[in-house]
This record gives structure tokens, C-alpha cells and sequence, in this order.
């Protein structure tokens, strides 16, 4: 194990950069808004634009399987190559994949996006929790052997994620649980190498609004980051990132935001989301 676990490195990258992911979401219609073709080559286009304008700009890219998954095998490959790419340029690559399953299913797509040497090898992987928080084992213990990140979903960006996450339980509410857990593992892996950030981060949407506080969560008390979408096109901005997150760790995520500016804006968009951020 390193020295330093995937949480504090990123959160270096954001001391660095400020505290913004992009997501490579090349959604059909930016490829053709961006007179690209709706094809593998299409996607790598895409994907090499985003990782060479906004290198140097921003903590963390979070390339997103399904718009790649959709071309199939060549789809696949071009995710392999942007991922790979991004990496060597030195960007901290969280591939959202939202993945979840059991026990040895866990494991594989663990080993798919987390081994070492893997084709889609990345920094950090999204997981689904709502097969039970203990289903992830395996990427867990899989992530901690080689200092990658993980982000597990809590109180996700869209309305119809309500009525799962703030189900009520013995000790709280499903969202509140599963940050409870992350938070167990993290307090474990922060004892043994010190670092002020574990690597298990939530992900918690900019636009939920009073939720945490309704479900009476204390999103500053979790020492892992936050990963916030919903900046941008679902309407969030920095004041309501405030109003979410007050002063926890939170890495704002966008997409459309900054992809709908188009190649060669793309730094400078970027830049202003920040600047937002750093405001609020
Ligand atoms: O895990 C995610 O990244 C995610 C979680 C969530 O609660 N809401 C959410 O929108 N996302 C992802 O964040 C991105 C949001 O895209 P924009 O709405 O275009 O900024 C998409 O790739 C979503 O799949």
C-alpha cells in the first residue's frame, strides 16, 4: 500500500485545481453539436478533447460507461483508451459505472475497473450500494489492496432516488447507513496511514437540497469526499453546493455544463465553475 490512500491524493488534487470533476459524457447529441461522429471514433475524438483542454484544470475527469457501452465492443475500447489516456496525462480518473452485485459478480467488476494492469484500470470506481452496503466487499477490499477510490451512491442528484435513500431504519435512514459504513472503513484505513481522508467517498447530489439535514446527517462529520453532481444542467450552483455541504469535502461534478461550451471552451468553462464554487 502507498502511502498516501486514493482520498488524500484527490484531495490534493483539489487543493490544487479547486474542487471540480467533468464527466466525459460524449451524449449523442454533443458528439454531433461537436461535428463528431456518432461511432468509436466519434468517442475517442470526444474523450481526447476533454483530457487535453482540461489538463491542469480541474481534480478529477469521470468518464461515464454508458455513453461508451453503447457502441458495443468498439464503444468499450474507445472507453479504454480514454481512460488510459487521462491517466497518463495525470488526471485522477473516476470511472462512473455505478456498479453493484454480489460476491464473486462484485468481484469481477471490482477487478475490471480496480486491478492493476486491468484494460479499464482507473483511480476511482462509483459503486451502487442498494444491494446492500456489505454487497461491495469485494471492491472494497479489492480497492484498499491497491489505493484505488470508490464513491457510493447516498442521496443521488435525481427526485426518484427519494424513496429508497431516505427510507427510515433502525438507526436513521438508508442514506444515512450507508455513509455510516463508508465512514467505519475509512476511520480503519486513515488510522494506519494517517491521512486526514479516507478513500471511500459518498456521492451526494448538489440538488438535494435540505435532505441531510432533514435526515439529520452531518455531511462535515464524514472523512471521505463527496461527490456532488447535479452542477450545471440539473440546475445546481455553487450556492446551492453551500447550502448541501457547508464546509464537508465535496467535489462538484459536471457534465453538460462544461461539455455544452464545445471544443475550445471547454478550460475556460471549467474555470468559471470554479470560480463559482470558490465564491460560494
Ligand atoms: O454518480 C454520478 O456521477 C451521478 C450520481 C447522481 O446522483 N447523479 C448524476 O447525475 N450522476 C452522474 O453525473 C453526471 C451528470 O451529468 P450532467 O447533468 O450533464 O452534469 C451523469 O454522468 C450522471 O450519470
Amino acid at each position: 500500500m502507498g502511502t498516501k490512500n486514493a482520498g488524500a491524493r484527490l484531495t490534493a488534487r483539489m487543493v490544487t485545481y479547486g474542487p471540480l470533476c467533468v464527466g466525459i459524457d460524449p451524449h449523442p447529441g454533443l458528439l454531433d453539436a461537436w461535428g463528431l461522429t456518432r461511432d468509436a471514433d466519434g468517442l475517442r475524438a470526444f474523450s481526447d478533447i476533454c483530457v487535453r483542454e482540461l489538463d491542469g484544470a480541474v481534480a478529477a475527469l469521470k468518464p461515464q460507461v454508458a455513453f461508451f457501452e453503447t457502441y458495443g465492443a468498439a464503444g468499450i475500447a474507445a472507453l479504454e483508451e480514454c481512460i488510459a489516456f487521462a491517466r497518463a496525462a495525470g488526471h485522477f480518473v473516476i470511472t462512473d459505472a455505478k456498479r453493484g452485485d454480489i460476491g464473486s459478480t462484485m468481484a469481477g467488476y471490482a477487478a475490471a475497473y480496480l486491478a492493476p494492469g486491468a484494460p479499464l484500470e482507473s483511480d476511482a470506481l462509483t459503486l451502487s450500494p442498494y444491494l446492500g452496503f456489505g454487497s461491495l466487499a469485494p471492491a472494497i477490499d479489492l480497492a484498499l489492496q491497491h489505493d484505488k477510490g470508490l464513491f457510493v451512491l447516498a442521496l443521488t442528484s435525481n427526485p426518484e432516488g427519494v424513496g429508497v435513500q431516505h427510507a427510515r431504519t433502525s438507526a436513521g435512514s438508508v442514506a444515512g447507513d450507508i455513509l455510516t459504513q463508508a465512514h467505519e472503513v475509512n476511520a480503519r484505513i486513515m488510522a494506519g496511514d494517517g491521512s486526514a481522508c479516507g478513500p471511500i467517498g459518498s456521492v451526494v447530489g448538489a440538488t438535494v437540497g435540505s435532505a441531510p439535514r432533514d435526515l439529520g446527517l452531518d455531511l462535515a462529520a464524514f472523512n471521505g469526499i463527496h461527490l456532488a453532481p447535479g452542477v450545471g444542467a440539473q440546475g445546481a450552483g455553487g450556492a446551492e453546493c453551500r447550502d448541501v455541504f457547508g464546509s464537508s469535502a465535496m467535489l462538484a461534478s459536471v457534465s453538460r455544463g462544461v461539455l455544452g461550451a464545445g471544443p475550445g471552451q471547454l478550460k475556460a468553462t471549467a474555470e468559471r465553475f470554479v470560480a463559482d464554487l470558490a465564491r460560494a
